[in-house]
């Protein structure tokens, strides 16, 4: 039993109870389907996978939907997957468990399933709910462990939003300090759910996704979790600048104080309704510290940074992350587009110059910028 690191006994999260159930005769069991299986997805459904050959009330058979492709020998990765029980190309030398079908025909994976767990890189959500309304039950109950949002003409859209809208169902979410190849090797993180309305709900993610290694704990804020998860990204950006010029500890402190404070005002300018422990939980600072520290993004961005800005994202993605995906070059283009559209940029110089910086209008240099008379300083002015 892992160390009970959630002590706060004022805030409303709930700590999952590893004991197991009572068995539940009437019921059939509930199917799961993970649709994606990217380097999170794949641990995602692992994690799935060792829980329902426990749990009485869930069919042991985890489906995972898998974005086809034919790997350099030729052979099909989902094949590939179900005959290996490893997911070859996005999470090398991880047995996902026997109970994990890879499928690579979107609407039958997702046809008999109840909870269905969406995890794909953000830009490809929309086209997925498309394909998918009118094909899922209709009490079908969704969680998106996806970081990012999109921003529409009437303004930015949370993807749990985008599933729920499409659909027609309820979407939870699940954000926190999670790099993907760590809980893989079973070391010990949290995370956090955010549900909108019912806390029964809440608790079946949790007991889905909860183990020794994976503390889940929930609190009602559906977009403040999200959202803390979509931005973190962007922070990470800076701080793999920061890294890149080889500015030290305390600049890269200094880049994560100043992005926790942006997140925290642009989501609450978005939703007055987030509340401020949120950032507390795994799905804020932990992930802030964790992406700036070992995420993809701020491995991308240290590498632009030492290259000047002299060779793209896009470029340094393919060659970097061979296959997955990075959200925050993307993200913080769409924050931008929401800042500029309400008049908001100067509130948020962190989050804009990220954003100028990435598709080459600033320097790297840029992300920090010495004003001795910065008048605000001394309220935690973003400018350092
Ligand atoms: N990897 C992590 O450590 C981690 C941790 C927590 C959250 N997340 C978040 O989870 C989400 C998914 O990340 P990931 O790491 O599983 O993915 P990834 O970065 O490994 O992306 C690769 C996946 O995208 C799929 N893909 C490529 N083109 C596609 C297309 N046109 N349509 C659909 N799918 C396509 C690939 O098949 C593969 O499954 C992201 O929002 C990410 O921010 C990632
Ligand atoms: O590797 P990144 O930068 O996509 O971040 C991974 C996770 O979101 C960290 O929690």
């Amino acid at each position: 039993m892992a160390p009970s690191l959630h002590d706060d006994p004022i805030d409303d999260c709930i700590s999952a109870v590893e004991a197991p159930e009572p068995p539940q005769p009437q019921m059939p069991p509930i199917k799961v389907t993970v649709v994606g299986s990217g380097n999170w997805g794949s641990v995602a459904a692992k994690l799935i996978a060792s829980n329902t050959l426990k749990l009485a009330s869930f069919h042991d058979e985890v489906r995972m939907w898998v974005f086809e492709e034919t790997l350099p020998t030729g052979e099909k990765l989902s094949e590939v997957i179900n005959k290996a029980n490893e997911n070859v190309k996005y999470l090398p030398g991880i047995k996902l468990g026997k109970n994990v079908v890879a499928d690579p025909d979107l609407e039958n994976a997702v046809r008999d399933a109840t909870m269905l767990v969406f995890v794909t890189p953000h830009q490809f959500m929309e086209g997925i709910c498309k394909r998918l309304v009118g094909k899922i039950r209709s009490d079908a109950e969704a969680i998106s462990l996806i970081k990012g949002m999109e921003v529409k003409r009437d303004g930015p859209c949370m993807i749990s939003s985008i599933i729920s809208e499409h659909l027609g169902i309820n979407c939870c979410v699940l954000m926190g300090a999670n790099i993907a190849n760590e809980i893989a090797l079973e070391q010990f993180s949290e995370a956090t759910v955010g549900y909108r309305k019912n806390k029964e709900t809440a608790d079946k993610w949790v007991k889905l996704f909860h183990t020794s290694y994976f503390m889940v704990s929930s609190v009602q804020d559906v977009e403040g979790v999200e959202l803390c998860g979509t931005l973190k990204n962007v922070v990470a950006i800076a701080a793999g600048f920061v890294d890149g010029l080889e500015m030290g500890n305390n600049t890269k402190a200094a880049i994560i104080r100043i992005g926790l404070r942006e997140m925290k005002a642009f989501s609450k300018l978005l939703f007055p309704s987030v509340k401020d422990s949120t950032f507390f939980e795994s799905c804020g600072i932990a992930d802030v510290i964790t992406t700036c520290l070992g995420g993809r993004n701020r491995r991308c961005a240290e590498a632009f940074a030492k290259n000047g800005g002299k060779r793209s994202f896009d470029e340094l993605e393919a060659e970097m992350l061979q296959g997955q995906k990075l959200q925050g070059v993307s993200t913080a283009k769409e924050v931008h587009e929401v800042l500029s559209h309400r008049g908001w940029l100067e509130h948020f110089p962190l989050f804009s110059s990220v954003h100028e910086i990435c598709c080459g209008r600033l320097p790297p240099t840029a992300i920090v910028v010495y004003n001795e008379h910065t008048p605000d300083q001394s309220r935690g002015g973003s400018r350092i």
